[in-house]
């Protein structure tokens, strides 16, 4: 139970049995999550990631759980404050065993395969373009269908919700803009009643422990986990369909700030400022006159986690690839590549299509995050030659020109 902005957030299930009857926990060695941010030293460059590799099965079995990788992130689980920024890559599916996790919240965006994810609350098939939101204790089990990639922003000591709205909530006119929770906001529908494996597997319901960046796990439960005949209540898992945001953009001049994006944020204390937010850059028209459309240069207080789920960024039509990702640091100068600033300089301004075919997205967030060992070294898929994207800008600054 927790409360989120106006609302108390609690839902009631009923069990078979409860969920208390079970062995003791035991840590476990699986995955690769960390909240430790010293490992290796801060890194304040631009940072690209190519695609991050999926292994091969039947050699190199990996399930959501083992295939888990913690990229950066800031803050931690225990003061309540933080936020970490996972990869998984899997081929198999969990098998007899499920998860739940006790430090924060999963907004969990495919990249690759389909989810079918079955909860506490029912099933949810989670496809590319779509996101899902698995919140603190919900225990959950993905099966997947082959060579399986995404992106986790795990959030500890706030729930995601609909950012402000301001003007564009209408109190008078349906549907208020961008994510429209009334319309677009699916849970899971039925209680799972019939899934009757219990917790047999070595080590089967597995969780992420407060202060313990690890897994703790327990055995020997004879009755399903999923044990629900029914529940009621607001605090479930939910996913989303990306094409269902309401785009709003500028539609006379000037680029706007990627906020009017949000699909949904995390807030932090600080009255205005998230912990997190998700944002995401879908196709739509560019009409901005006497502007340069793509994003401009710019160096900001937000630390920028970027991902593609599928086609190219608009400011970056190489190197930034599907299953990839980038991350521009606090204050760390970033924008479009030389590539991109050519074009865009030299492009008529008639209406066009943008980003047609494409799903990029950022966690924004207000915390400094930092690398971690394996992102920086151990997953080899670190971009050396990602500076050189800028290289080739040159000065256009003529004073004599009229
Ligand atoms: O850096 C990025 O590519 C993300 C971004 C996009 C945009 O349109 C404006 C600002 C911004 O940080
Ligand atoms: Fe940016």
């Amino acid at each position: 139970m927790d409360t989120a902005g106006l609302f108390r957030l609690c839902s009631w299930l009923y069990r078979i049995l409860p969920s208390v009857c079970h062995k003791p926990f035991k840590p476990l060695k699986e995955g690769h999550l960390t909240h430790d941010w010293d490992e290796v030293e801060p890194d304040p460059n631009q940072l690209r990631w190519k695609p991050f590799e999926i292994p091969k099965a039947p050699q190199n079995k990996l399930d959501f759980v083992s295939g888990l990788h913690t990229l950066c992130g800031a803050g931690e689980p225990r003061g309540r404050n933080g936020i970490a920024v996972h990869i998984f890559v899997c081929n198999t599916s969990m098998l007899d065993r499920c998860l739940y996790n006790s430090d924060g919240d999963f907004l969990i965006v495919p990249q690759q395969g389909k989810l079918l994810i079955t909860t506490e609350f029912g099933k949810m098939l989670v496809e590319p373009n779509e996101i899902c939101v698995i919140q603190q204790g919900m225990r959950f089990s993905v099966e997947v269908f082959g060579e399986t990639r995404g992106y986790i922003l795990e959030v500890y000591g706030a729930h995601f919700e609909l950012p402000d709205l301001g003007p564009i909530d209408p109190l008078c006119q349906l549907p208020p803009g961008l994510c429209n929770v009334k319309i677009a906001i699916a849970q899971p529908l039925a209680a799972v009643t019939k899934i009757l494996r219990g917790c047999t597997a070595p080590e089967a319901l597995l969780s992420p422990l407060i202060s313990q960046p690890a897994f703790w796990g327990f055995s020997g439960q004879d009755f399903s986990p999923f044990n629900v005949v029914a529940w009621h209540g607001n605090y479930t898992p939910y996913k989303y369909h990306l094409e269902k945001f309401m785009v709003i953009n500028a539609v006379a001049f000037d680029h706007a700030d990627p906020s009017i994006f949000t699909v949904l944020t995390a807030k932090s204390t600080r009255p205005g400022v998230a912990l997190a937010d998700f944002v995401i850059f879908p196709p739509r028209w560019g009409v901005a006159n006497n502007t340069f459309r793509p994003p401009y240069y710019h160096r900001n207080c937000m630390s920028e986690f970027m991902g593609l789920i599928k086609g190219h960024y608009e400011a970056k039509e190489e190197g930034f690839q599907p299953g990839g990702a980038s991350l521009h640091s606090m204050m760390t100068p970033h924008g479009p590549d030389a590539d991109c600033f050519e074009k865009a300089s030299k492009a008529k301004l008639e209406p066009e299509r943008v980003a047609e075919g494409t799903m990029a997205f950022m966690f924004e967030s207000s915390l400094s995050m930092a690398v971690t060992k394996w992102g920086l070294q151990t997953s080899n898929r670190l971009d050396k030659n990602y500076y050189k994207c800028w290289e080739p800008l040159k000065s256009h600054f003529n004073p004599k020109c009229k």
